[in-house]
């Protein structure tokens, strides 16, 4: 954005949570945002994930590499509890599938190389030689995506990211409408929060010890995205290394 009082520096805004503000130029945003459509297609496309209580999401998701979903029961070992002593990889209430259950059935679309290659380089710039001392962040390999659209009035509440086994950094790209994110921390999520604007092309990398903090977006500012995007409301891009096996 033109005419900025003050830059906007990148920052850590939290230890191991890595703000680099105007990270993607014009024509990286523009080719996200292409490729974002396609994603959304059927099969497999843009979806209302309904929440554990029966609640909806306000944001759209499709998912990419693997599908995230809320599950009846553990797809593992078929407990439907939190903990399942004994259970290799429990997962529940959420889980990685290979199809979108919670949908059209449809097999998940591949992760895509576009992704792989900017969430690598993400990992490298936002850490740059603290890249050691970050889980997971020396030979980066993502393997999932998750695409939420948020419309008018659309949120995310907080919660942490879970289900995947390995400790490396979780990768979000924003395009369009700037939002409120909050950061909390990995035990409680009472805060103290950090609240930072994201705007479109910002990256946010959270690794460390921000991996497993609690995280959300309690609102955008419609129409403050930049108008040559054509993209109406916010996209973000959250980049995760699963661990599980391929
Ligand atoms: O939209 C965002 O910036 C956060 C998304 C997120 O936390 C998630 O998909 O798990
Ligand atoms: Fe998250």
């Amino acid at each position: 954005m033109t005419g900025e009082l003050f830059p906007r520096e990148r920052r850590e805004i939290a230890p191991g949570a890595v703000l680099v503000p105007d990270w993607l130029d014009l024509e990286q945003q523009r080719e996200l945002v292409e490729a974002c459509r396609a994603w959304a297609r059927p099969p497999a496309g843009l979806r209302r994930v309904r929440l554990p209580g029966g609640a909806e999401m306000s944001v759209r998701q499709v998912c990419l590499g693997r599908h995230w979903a809320v599950v009846p029961r553990c797809p593992v070992c078929g407990v439907a509890r939190k903990t399942s002593p004994g259970c290799p990889r429990h997962s529940y209430p959420y889980a990685y599938l290979r199809t979108v259950a919670d949908g059209d059935g449809a097999p998940v679309k591949p992760f895509p190389a576009l992704l792989d290659t900017l969430a690598r380089r993400a990992v490298t710039e936002a850490y740059g030689p603290r890249l050691d001392g970050i889980p997971g962040a020396v030979g980066y390999a993502p393997d999932v995506a998750l695409v939420n659209h948020y419309g008018e009035g659309a949120r995310m509440g907080l919660h942490q990211d879970l289900e995947e086994v390995l400790d490396a950094p979780v990768v979000s790209l924003s395009l369009g409408d700037s939002c409120v994110f909050r950061l909390g921390n990995p035990v409680t999520r009472t805060g103290p929060f950090t609240d930072v604007e994201l705007r479109g092309g910002d990256l946010l990398v959270f690794g460390g010890p921000a991996r497993r903090a609690y995280h959300g977006v309690p609102r955008t500012l419609p129409g403050s995205g930049d108008p040559a995007l054509g993209l109406t409301g916010r996209l973000n891009i959250t980049v995760r290394s699963t661990g599980l096996p391929g």
